[in-house]
């Protein structure tokens, strides 16, 4: 069943054109990503999808809601965690989670939440003395605070070291584990991979392309590309002549194929029948970054 539901959505700043035609649904307990460069319009939509903007066209369900029309009603089963928090500097860890409980009708225990987030330590701390890692923890554990049935989580590692984000992405999988469905708008395509069961490509305001992070990948049309040192002779015209091999150069010792399909296989099935070894082995796949080059033309 879909959750959300997005059909031709339009919105306008004056006579820009910020969000233009786009669609896409979300199943249950789906974490689906909204991934495009700046700019593409990403933050608009989860603004019109959580009530906050009213659309120019297109209608949005959310749980079978109206989001403008139904805004009361959606508060209570969305939680949404947007770009900025702007918590008061003053507010301690324990107040904010116990004022924001206090807006919905079945709210999560904030004490609970504080452990489950890793920030029982800092419950008397601060806003402003938080780290950027801790303060996102806290925004995500408000977002979850209403007990929300969906989350939309907007740049949420965007300012990250690399620790704290990978801490930040298993609490999403947590979500995930929950049961909550989740949109996650993201343009680092290591977060999309890593966590997204599907994806939205989105450029100047429309949706390139909706599929799962491997699919993206592969629509690109990517190759693969692998490196060995042969430990013998190779016959270079025998692998130009497999259907799988692209290309084949040489950079000194190092021969380096590109292909598409079992390229890896089939190249090293070739070099096992020639007792050929292929040292210092070396496979990279197409990745979502590349296909995020392909279909957005490569303005990040
Ligand atoms: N309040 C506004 N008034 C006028 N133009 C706006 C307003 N908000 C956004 N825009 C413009 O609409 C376009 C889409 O902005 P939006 O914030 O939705 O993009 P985004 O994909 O979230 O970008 P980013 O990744 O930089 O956050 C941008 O060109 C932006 O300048």
């Amino acid at each position: 069943m879909a959750v959300i539901e997005v059909e031709r959505l339009h919105k306008r700043y004056g006579r820009f054109t910020a969000v233009d035609e786009v669609s896409f649904e979300v199943g249950e307990g789906e974490v689906f990503g909204i991934l495009g460069p700046n700019g593409a319009g990403k933050t608009t939509t989860v603004e019109c999808l959580s009530g906050l903007r009213a659309p120019d066209g297109g209608r949005i369900s959310v749980l079978g809601l109206d989001p403008v029309r139904q805004r009361e009603d959606l508060r209570q089963v969305l939680g949404v965690q947007l770009q900025q928090a702007g918590l008061p500097d003053r507010l301690k860890v324990r107040e904010a989670l116990e004022l924001y409980a206090s807006f919905y009708r079945r709210p999560a225990d904030p004490v609970e939440l504080m452990h489950r987030l890793g920030l029982a330590e800092k419950a008397g701390e601060r806003y402003k003395r938080l780290s950027g890692g801790q303060q996102q923890r806290l925004a995500i554990a408000l977002a979850l605070i209403g007990n929300p049935e969906v989350v939309i989580l907007d740049e949420l590692t965007t300012g990250l070291d690399p620790h704290a984000r990978r801490t930040v992405w298993e609490l999403v999988e947590q979500v995930r584990a929950s049961g909550v469905t989740v949109l996650l708008v993201t343009h680092f395509m290591e977060e999309a991979e890593r966590l997204c069961d599907r994806v939205a490509l989105i450029d100047r305001g429309r949706v390139v392309a909706v599929d799962t992070p491997a699919g993206l990948a592969a629509r690109a049309g990517q190759q693969q590309r692998m490196r060995f040192r042969p430990s013998g002779p190779l016959d270079e015209e025998l692998l130009r002549a497999l259907p799988e091999v692209a290309g084949l150069v040489w950079h000194g010792p190092v021969v380096e194929i590109t292909g598409t399909g079992n390229l890896v296989q089939v190249v090293t099935a070739q070099l096992a029948r020639r007792q050929i070894i292929a040292a210092d082995l070396r496979v990279d796949q197409a990745s979502l970054d590349d296909a995020f080059v392909a279909l957005t033309g490569g303005r990040e």
